[in-house]
């Protein structure tokens, strides 16, 4: 090979599918820039600082174990090892590669890449790795090919996860693929990817994966609104007299909302307690147990996982929601109990219950009450000494759920009241309610004695008379 060194204008040399034994044994021409070695016998890699404008390097197949001697080859980018023997990855730290072949070798473990900052795509395919870490911080990655690897566990695309440039991956031919909705579960995961397994990710399984693992609440709710009516629609008609929809006087609802222990069902029995002639309570059913001094009935009917269920296929609830591990459901009874007494039914749930009420042919008031300041509301979570850590905090971040709706969906609650204060809080809900009710005021006081309807008596509570116009 040495007669190459007399080419100073050579600048690519294919010595492939030949006997070499020692690479490289000349003195480099100092243009070579790319050299193809694959199919050789040479195996021990060698010090290559002579070639340090290599920007192409293709040693496939020659039964090479270590890779080694090529930290002076700052230009290389591209570098190929397919089907070698090794076993570890080593030798490449802080190279400029942007292409990346470790095809068909014998690798367990990725690692010592992280240094590969300009790596676009990366072939492992046909090793033995089980695990993705290691490529985390290659956030130039855009193409991965893993194909015939030990991968089994779907969570291990979490590593790619902040790799916002890959589009493209290969596991195909991995254990992974044998688990139930592999596809979706990794396109929920990498949201980014183009090409899964050679096949373009389309837009619909882009979204069947989000509804799939992280649904949004439009679509929770009408999942739930659909459940319903099924079951509904099983069982034999019954007409709700009290509750019938009507185009000018829907049946009179008030849905206070709110991250948990916002002060909505206190407010909420407040109200009814002095609005006693125009609303009364609805207590969802709920399968969490009692906490202390809650009566079954009163706040919540307590019920059993197995009741609940019962109550869903026979078509019993209008809307449910699953909270903290528990089921939560506003029953059609409930909502009738309180009709046939020719009351206003006053209830309170979180923003996916609203949701999904706003799917069924009740139209409610929602009032939305929501906490200002995070200390004070933290404070009264505390205060109650019965939730986690873990709990106040997703209670927390749903403060920011009922912010960005309303912020986006003018309209959606019809009113708003700030909760840190909760005499405040109730002050302003009261003035809200005389308002939707016609009701006025003699002699400034505030409490219920001094609280009349303007034009009908109480027990004559009409639907129109709630309606808020
Ligand atoms: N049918 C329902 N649909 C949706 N959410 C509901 C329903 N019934 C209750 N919730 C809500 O579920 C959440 C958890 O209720 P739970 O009573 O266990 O908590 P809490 O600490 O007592 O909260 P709060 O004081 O706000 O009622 C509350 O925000 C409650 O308003």
């Amino acid at each position: 090979m040495t007669f190459y060194c007399h080419m100073p204008h050579l600048i690519i040399l294919d010595a492939s599918h030949n006997q070499l034994t020692d690479f490289f044994g000349f003195q480099p021409p100092k243009n070579l820039k790319e050299v193809n070695f694959s199919h050789n016998q040479m195996s021990v890699m060698k010090d290559l600082s002579a070639y340090s404008s290599l920007t192409k390097l293709i040693l496939d197949c020659i039964l090479l174990k270590i890779t080694k001697g090529l930290e002076k080859c700052k230009r290389l980018s591209h570098l190929s090892l397919a089907h070698n023997k090794i076993s570890r990855i080593r030798g490449l730290d802080h190279l400029s590669l942007r292409t990346l072949c470790l095809r068909g070798n014998v690798i367990q473990k990725i690692e010592n890449l992280q240094t590969l900052r300009n790596l676009q795509v990366l072939d492992l395919s046909c090793n033995r790795i089980q695990s993705l870490s290691g490529l985390q911080n290659l956030h130039f990655l855009g193409n991965i090919n893993l194909e015939s690897n030990l991968i089994s566990e779907v969570k291990e695309a979490a590593h790619l996860h902040d790799l916002i440039l890959l589009r493209e991956i290969n596991l195909l031919r991995n254990p992974v693929q044998d688990q139930e909705d592999y596809r979706l579960a990794v396109i929920f995961l990498l949201q980014h990817l183009v090409l899964l397994d050679q096949h373009t990710v389309t837009a619909e399984e882009k979204v069947s994966a989000v509804n799939k693992y992280d649904p949004p609440l439009e679509v929770i709710a009408a999942r739930d609104h659909m459940t319903h009516l099924m079951y509904q629609l099983m069982q034999p008609q019954v007409i709700f007299d009290s509750t019938l929809p009507s185009l000018d006087a829907p049946y009179p609802i008030l849905v206070l909302t709110g991250p948990q222990a916002c002060g909505k069902r206190e407010l909420a029995h407040k109200l009814c307690q002095e609005f006693s002639d125009y609303f009364a309570y609805g207590a969802c059913h709920t399968t969490r147990g009692p906490y202390y001094g809650e009566e079954d009935g009163s706040d919540y009917h307590f019920v059993t996982e197995e009741e609940f269920q019962n109550m869903i296929q026979m078509g019993q609830f209008v809307q449910t929601m699953q909270y903290g591990g528990h089921w939560y459901g506003l029953s059609r009874e409930t909502i009738e109990r309180v009709a046939r007494e020719g009351l206003a039914c006053c209830v309170h749930m979180e923003l996916e219950g609203v949701y999904s009420l706003k799917n069924s042919y009740f139209e409610p008031r929602y009032v939305l009450l929501i906490p200002t300041v995070v200390d004070t509301y933290v404070c009264f979570l505390k205060a109650r000494g019965f939730y986690s850590n873990a709990q106040m905090e997703t209670a927390v971040s749903r403060i920011d759920l009922y912010a960005k709706i309303n912020r986006e969906s003018p309209g959606f609650f019809d009113n708003i009241i700030p909760c840190d204060d909760r005499a405040e809080a109730y002050h302003t809900l009261k003035q809200l309610v005389k308002e939707y009710l016609g009701l006025e005021e003699h002699g400034g006081g505030g409490d219920s004695s001094s609280v009349t309807p303007d034009n009908t008596s109480t027990s004559e509570l009409s639907q129109s008379h709630f309606a808020i116009h």
